[in-house]
């Protein structure tokens, strides 16, 4: 194998008897102080290209490394984990709640702990997904971009004219921590009905939306409702906006393509924050091409950081580099839980017991709990619960 080349490197407490590497410079300051006044020695990876290779990684990794914080833009396998458990490694944590970047059953042959940051980043995707929602369904940057270049000259009665969504239907694939959010932003802000599909039922999101619509109709207004669709295909043909937040695996992969694009009402929004492959990126081109009142707001791409091509020329689609989780204090409490998943790992603590009830670790001026936050290989491994 070739000599992996030197990396550059900013080290904290040098002397410390544990030595975590983190791929990437992270937000806020508390993560580095949990892991440095544990022991650790911090070194923070500062080569300035955006994303590392395996041999940039196993460089970092080196001949002795307790844990690694890793992103999910790295490519997490045998490879790795094996050269992490060489080198005497027990921990790894992706800093994001999606781990298709990782290859849990390698992680599980070399015995690593994989962590991941659920929780802290559903209210704050769920945002953005709202946005986006709203920037296509009112045309937001096709009208920024006709104002900035100096084409508006008086009101017109047609002028950008867009979706109304109060009243519409709203689908959700993918019911989990972020579509429900998500689910309940829409039906709360805009008064939208409700269509969702995913393997279990969201009973506590139907409740709510069972609630607001009886809140409704006590005011004397039309009250919501909900549907939990048989098909997904059910969801495609009713409602007017589509948003995925369904995690990437074999069963999600090119969940929306050509048959499925067609189905979808002519008019209608399709809003992606997931993963990119869960859309078949060349089929949606072709029909954002042969249908100009379709609209989608995307913040994950099929081939990160690229775009098929002829995307970039759509007007019906609004585009963001995948910035869903990126507000302060979602991304500070990402870099908290992931230092903490290692950290937890490398002292031994056990593993807390729900992954959505994170806040404990969030408290800036507390002590967090001696557990890791979330460790999805925790079984696998045989690792102990601990006691809430
Ligand atoms: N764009 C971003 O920056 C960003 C930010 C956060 C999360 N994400 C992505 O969002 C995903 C969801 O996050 P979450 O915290 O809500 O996870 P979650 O586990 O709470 O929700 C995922 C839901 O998808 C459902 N699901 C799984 N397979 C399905 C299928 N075949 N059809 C329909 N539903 C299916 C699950 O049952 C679950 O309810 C993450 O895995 C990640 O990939 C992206
Ligand atoms: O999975 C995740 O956490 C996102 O894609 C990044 O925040």
């Amino acid at each position: 194998m070739a000599m992996a080349k030197p990396i550059s490197i900013e080290v904290w407490n040098p002397s410390g008897k544990y030595r975590v590497v983190s791929t990437k410079s992270m937000p806020g300051m508390r993560w580095i102080r949990l892991l440095t006044d544990n022991d650790c020695r911090l070194e923070i990876c500062t080569e300035p290209k955006t994303i590392l290779s395996v041999d940039d990684i196993l460089a970092l990794i080196g001949d002795r490394c307790d844990g690694v914080i890793g992103q999910l833009t790295e490519d997490w396998g045998e490879v790795l984990f094996s050269a992490l458990k060489r080198a005497g490694g027990t921990a790894f944590s992706n800093m994001a709640v999606g781990y298709n970047n990782v290859d849990v059953e390698a992680a599980n042959r070399n015995g690593i702990a994989v962590g991941n940051t659920p929780g802290v980043l559903t209210e704050t995707t769920a945002e953005l997904a709202a946005s986006l929602t709203l920037a296509a369904a009112r045309r937001i940057v096709e009208a920024d971009q006709f104002m900035r270049a100096g084409l508006y000259d008086g009101w017109l009665p047609h002028l950008f004219v867009g979706n109304l969504l109060k009243g519409q239907t709203v689908g959700v694939i993918g019911a989990g921590r972020i579509g429900s959010a998500y689910a309940r932003m829409m039906i709360e802000g805009f008064k939208m009905n409700l269509i969702y599909y995913d393997l279990y039922q969201a009973t506590r999101l139907e409740k709510f939306v069972t609630a607001y619509g009886e809140f409704l109709k006590a005011n004397g207004e039309q009250p919501v409702t909900w549907k939990r669709a048989a098909t997904m295909e059910d969801v495609l043909r009713e409602a007017d906006v589509i948003s995925l937040h369904p995690v990437l695996d074999k069963t999600t992969y090119h969940l929306i393509n050509p048959e499925r694009l067609a189905i979808m009402k002519k008019e209608a929004i399709l809003v992606n924050a997931s993963r990119g492959p869960v859309i078949d990126e060349a089929a949606l081109v072709e029909h954002l091409k042969a249908n100009p009142m379709f609209r989608v707001g995307l913040d994950v791409f099929e081939d990160e950081p690229y775009m098929k091509p002829g995307l970039a020329d759509m007007k019906n689609a609004v585009v963001v580099p995948h910035i869903a989780s990126a507000s302060k204090w979602t991304r500070e409490g990402m870099s908290t839980l992931a230092a903490l998943n290692v950290l937890g790992k490398i002292k031994g603590y056990p593993v807390w017991g729900n992954p959505n009830q994170v806040e404990p670790f969030l408290n800036e001026n507390a002590t967090p709990p001696p557990a890791c936050p979330s460790i999805v290989n925790a079984k696998q491994l045989g690792l102990p619960s601990a006691k809430l």
